[in-house]
């Protein structure tokens, strides 16, 4: 589940390996390309940790996040 970190939106995924997680990080990126709202991301292997906020706001979470989070979950 999403957790509220210091103004950002924060969700942690695990997969089965390395070629899962880039897999589900490409279909994010077409996502927030389409959505023209992007994420901050780490990737190490099979983890994938995805930090939201909105930098044009001044890097506080707003509508935006909360529906570019909703459709990153869609993809699980
Ligand atoms: C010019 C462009 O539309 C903006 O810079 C968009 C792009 N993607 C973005 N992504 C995020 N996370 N926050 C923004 O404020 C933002 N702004």
């Amino acid at each position: 589940m999403w957790e509220e970190k210091k103004n950002q939106l924060y969700r942690s995924f695990e997969f089965k390996d390395f070629k899962e997680a880039f897999a589900f990080m490409t279909k994010v990126a077409l996502i927030a390309e389409k959505m023209d709202h992007h994420p901050n991301w780490t990737n190490v292997y099979n983890k994938v940790e995805i930090y939201l906020n909105t930098h044009d706001a001044g890097d506080v979470i707003t509508d935006k996040d909360h529906k570019l989070a909703k459709a990153i979950d869609g993809l699980l």
